[in-house]
């Protein structure tokens, strides 16, 4: 007998309807449609019982959305088919509207189109499945999620649904985030609505709960007692790149703190849920947030880089950081007096996220081990998936002297024939098959606002100030200095390389 499955999932019926809104813009292009190829070409999402519809205000036929998408299907390693052949399949089934967001004609033109296509596939009006993807700006979502309650609700008297996608940032801070969520709540149930962070769609933050939950080793160690401090990194090497005018209105804090961050270090740092039923799992995420202490000001550190405001989209006195280090510490019995440094910053040496854990010194040193660096433990996000831990180990001669060395899992290596799915394939299908685990849920988005709202504001109003920095560089040296005086132990000299496969 096989492993019983952790999903429940029992397969349903009905045509499908995917509408990405937005069509026309970055996001859809470079996740939303490259994501629903990949689950068309893995027979996730199948010829005979999908359509997908693009929606957005430019003029465009269908051949023209058709187009502008193609460079963006990636071709897949260990494809049965030809990649052509896998497009040739996938792009028909796509159909464009162009409309207005907030006026009814488009909305009811979109409905007629996603009608015919029910009628075409069941003229019995079976059962049908109408899943709206907002890749829009937050602004939008108030009147688009009106016109789609009003007009393009499923409509089968045969069951089915209709389910909302709506993208971060939600909202700019807590008044604005919370006045979105109860629009959009007196249209839609909590059930409907999915708010996606495609973090929670990457592997190894998928990873998180059972490293964590199902390894014995982990669970005396993760607590105050032997956690220094711990960081979550997300650093890119390159910079606003034409995103100067949504860039610049929310920041990196909005961008990439309140969301992305945050959910890992909810993972990193919950209590293991009753089940991994998605209720129990975010009733643990919530009460990590809600045990978080008001940020203070000398434990933050905001950057721009230099030649930001060079971008026509960006006014040349903006404060808006495109870098921030800050420490969030957690009130409660496991995590009293650990430091979570959070860091984000664009524009930087190099492209990584990373969690890493950093365990106290050891007690009653018998090496002098201060001078080659602590245990780390750490979860490679991106690129080059990994998980790795920091030993000291003897070094292998015939003396007895120490040095850094690690246990490394690095999954290129480990696991060559899997391919890792991309996050937003992995949360769409998660939508379609009505799974909100990885979906943040209200309240737990309020208690992510209380948190970095106080600072936002500031920041706004110009009271704390962004410090320049050099594009590729660390970002501010003020940044280091905080991280060493909260307690992290850089190791000089220790640097992690992704073994080789040749080098076995
Ligand atoms: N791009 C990315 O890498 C990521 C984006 N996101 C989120 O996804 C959402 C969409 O992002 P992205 O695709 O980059 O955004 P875009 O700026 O590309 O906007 C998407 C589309 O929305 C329409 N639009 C743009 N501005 C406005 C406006 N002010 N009022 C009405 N319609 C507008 C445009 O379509 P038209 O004019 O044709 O109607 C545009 O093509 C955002 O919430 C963003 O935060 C999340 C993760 C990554
Ligand atoms: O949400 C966002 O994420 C991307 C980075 O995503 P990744 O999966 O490549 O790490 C970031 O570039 C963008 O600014 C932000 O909106």
């Amino acid at each position: 007998m096989g492993e019983p499955a952790l999903s429940d999932y029992q397969p349903e019926i009905g045509c499908l309807s995917i509408i990405v809104l937005g069509a026309s813009g970055d996001l859809a292009k470079k996740k939303t449609f490259p994501a629903l190829f990949h689950l068309h070409r893995q027979g996730f999402i199948e010829s005979h019982d999908v359509h997908i519809f693009g929606y957005a205000r430019s003029k465009m036929s269908d051949d023209d959305l058709r187009d502008r998408l193609r460079g963006y299907l990636t071709p897949c390693k260990g494809c049965k088919e030809t990649h052509e052949e896998d497009v040739s399949k996938f792009l028909p089934l796509i159909k464009y509207v162009s409309g207005p967001y907030d006026a009814d004609e488009g909305f009811l033109s979109l409905d007629e189109e996603i009608s015919a296509y029910e009628m075409s596939k069941d003229d019995k009006g079976g059962p049908s499945r109408r899943l709206f993807y907002l890749a829009l700006p937050p602004s939008v979502y108030p009147p688009v999620c009106k016109m789609i309650k009003r007009f393009c609700m499923n409509k089968s008297a045969e069951g089915g649904w209709t389910r909302v996608v709506v993208e971060k940032p939600f909202g700019k801070d807590l008044n604005s985030s919370e006045a979105l969520s109860t629009q959009i709540g007196e249209l839609f149930d909590e059930s409907q609505i999915y708010r996606i962070d495609h973090y929670l769609g990457k592997e190894l933050v998928q990873n998180l709960l059972v490293l964590r939950f199902a390894n014995r080793l982990f669970m005396p160690l993760w607590n105050h007692d032997n956690i220094s401090n711990v960081q979550i990194v997300f650093k890119e090497d390159f910079g606003i790149e034409g995103r100067g005018g949504y860039f610049n209105e929310y920041g990196i804090i909005r961008d990439i703190l309140q969301n992305h961050l945050l959910q890992v270090l909810c993972l990193v740092a919950m209590e293991k849920p009753v089940s991994l039923k998605p209720e129990h799992i975010r009733d643990e995420k919530v009460k990590v947030l809600q045990s978080v202490l008001p940020i203070k000001d000398d434990e933050v550190v905001v950057g721009q880089y230099e030649g930001y405001t060079d971008d026509p989209t960006v006014p040349k006195d903006s404060n808006t950081p495109t870098f921030a280090t800050m420490v969030l510490r957690i009130h409660n019995e496991r995590w009293e007096g650990v430091p979570f440094i959070l860091k984000a910053g664009k524009s930087m040496k190099s492209r990584k996220a990373e969690i890493r854990v950093q365990f106290k010194d050891v007690p009653g040193d018998i090496f002098n081990l201060k001078s080659k660096g602590r245990n780390e433990f750490v979860i490679r996000l991106q690129p080059s998936e990994a998980i790795y831990m920091k030993l000291i180990v003897k070094e292998p001669r015939l003396e007895m002297k120490t040095a850094q060395s690690e246990l490394d899992l690095s999954y290129r290596q480990r696991y060559q024939e899997v391919i890792i799915p991309e996050a937003y394939e992995r949360l769409i299908l998660d939508t379609i098959r009505g799974d909100q685990q990885h979906f943040v849920r209200r309240d737990e988005l309020k208690a992510a606002w209380e948190i970095f709202t106080p600072l936002l504001h500031k920041i706004d109003s110009n009271e704390v100030q962004s410090l320049p920095y050099k594009p590729g560089s660390r970002g501010p040296e003020q940044a280091d200095k905080l991280a060493e005086k909260v307690g992290y132990v850089q190791t000089h000299g220790y640097i992690w390389t992704p073994p080789t496969l040749s080098a076995v």
